[in-house]
């Protein structure tokens, strides 16, 4: 029996793949999962970084899986568990990283009670250093969340939350990397503007960005404090500090949230 079939080889498939995998004592050894994916190019992919087994068909791949782990889009869910019905029983545990899509969405599609867990994982869990939150369906209870927490524990920090938040969490949490991502890639910019090479610019900025990360990492860390540590009254950073405010930066970032959040709750639907 495979230990852990993964339905979707997609960006977050491979980041959790690449969790798992990692480490002197992965949580699964390569041979404990299958990834099924349609695009064959990914698959061969996969199968060569990863040596994982890959297949696009789900039915047999679900049969004999213990957990079911799905990174599938909210758009492909339909379509795969009308595929599935008959593969389907109720001793495994499906655990879905679907953006948006309900657990009782999820519980009406399967065939009979499986247990669902829901998670929003984000990519940093391909580098051990992710988070995930976790919150059971109405046929998952503390057994099954405790299952999942020891799944996700070696790929980052996890969180139990009440579902009702988990469209918010996916507009913080899952989409966060993006944001940093972004934010690195508009400093980059401002340090080309100002006349450093990129290379340059590029190691001052992701170095900021590793010590950042880590000072937020101190207990009781403060973000405020720790910001108004580096502006100096009358200095260069309030000068930068004046113009995101001007800007409207903070109400930016805030509306833009917002946005992610509606866009969850409307891809599940
Ligand atoms: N990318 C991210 O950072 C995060 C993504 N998610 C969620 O993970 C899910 C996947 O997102 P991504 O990996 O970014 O998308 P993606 O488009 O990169 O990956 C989806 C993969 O599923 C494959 N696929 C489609 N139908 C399939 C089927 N019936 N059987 C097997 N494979 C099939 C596609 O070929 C594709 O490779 C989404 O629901 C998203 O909301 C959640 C948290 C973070
Ligand atoms: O952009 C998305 O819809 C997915 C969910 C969270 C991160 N990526």
């Amino acid at each position: 029996m495979t230990k852990l079939a993964i339905i979707g080889g997609g960006n977050m498939g491979e980041a959790l793949l690449a969790g798992l995998l990692a480490g002197t004592e992965p949580r699964f050894t390569a041979a404990e999962v299958v990834v099924v994916e349609l695009a064959e190019e990914r698959a061969a992919y996969l199968r060569e970084h990863y040596g994982v087994a890959t297949t696009a068909e789900a039915g047999p791949a679900i049969r004999t899986a213990e957990t079911v782990l799905l990174t599938v889009k909210p758009y492909h869910v339909d379509d795969l568990f009308a595929a599935v019905a008959d593969d389907v029983n109720d001793n495994q545990l499906f655990v879905s990283a679907v953006g948006g899509v309900r657990t009782s969405r999820l519980e009406a599609l399967l065939p009979g009670k499986s247990p669902v867990v829901r998670c929003m994982p984000n990519t940093p869990v391909s580098v051990g250093r992710g988070v995930v939150a976790i919150s059971a369906g109405t046929y998952a209870g503390e057994a099954e969340l405790d299952y999942a927490q020891s799944l996700f524990e070696p790929v980052g920090k996890v969180v139990r939350v009440e579902e009702s938040r988990m469209d918010a969490i996916t507009a913080l949490s899952g989409s966060g990397p993006a944001y940093y991502f972004f934010l690195t890639e508009a400093l980059i910019e401002a340090g080309i503007l100002l006349g450093l090479p990129r290379a340059l610019a590029e190691e001052l900025v992701k170095a900021n960005a590793a010590g950042a990360a880590e000072m937020l990492q101190v207990p009781d860390a403060d973000a405020v404090r720790m910001r108004a540590a580096v502006t100096s009254p009358g200095g260069a950073t309030i000068a930068a500090i004046r113009q995101f405010e001007e800007r409207g930066v903070r109400a930016a970032v805030m509306a833009a949230i917002e946005a992610a959040r509606d866009r969850a709750a409307e891809m599940g639907r």
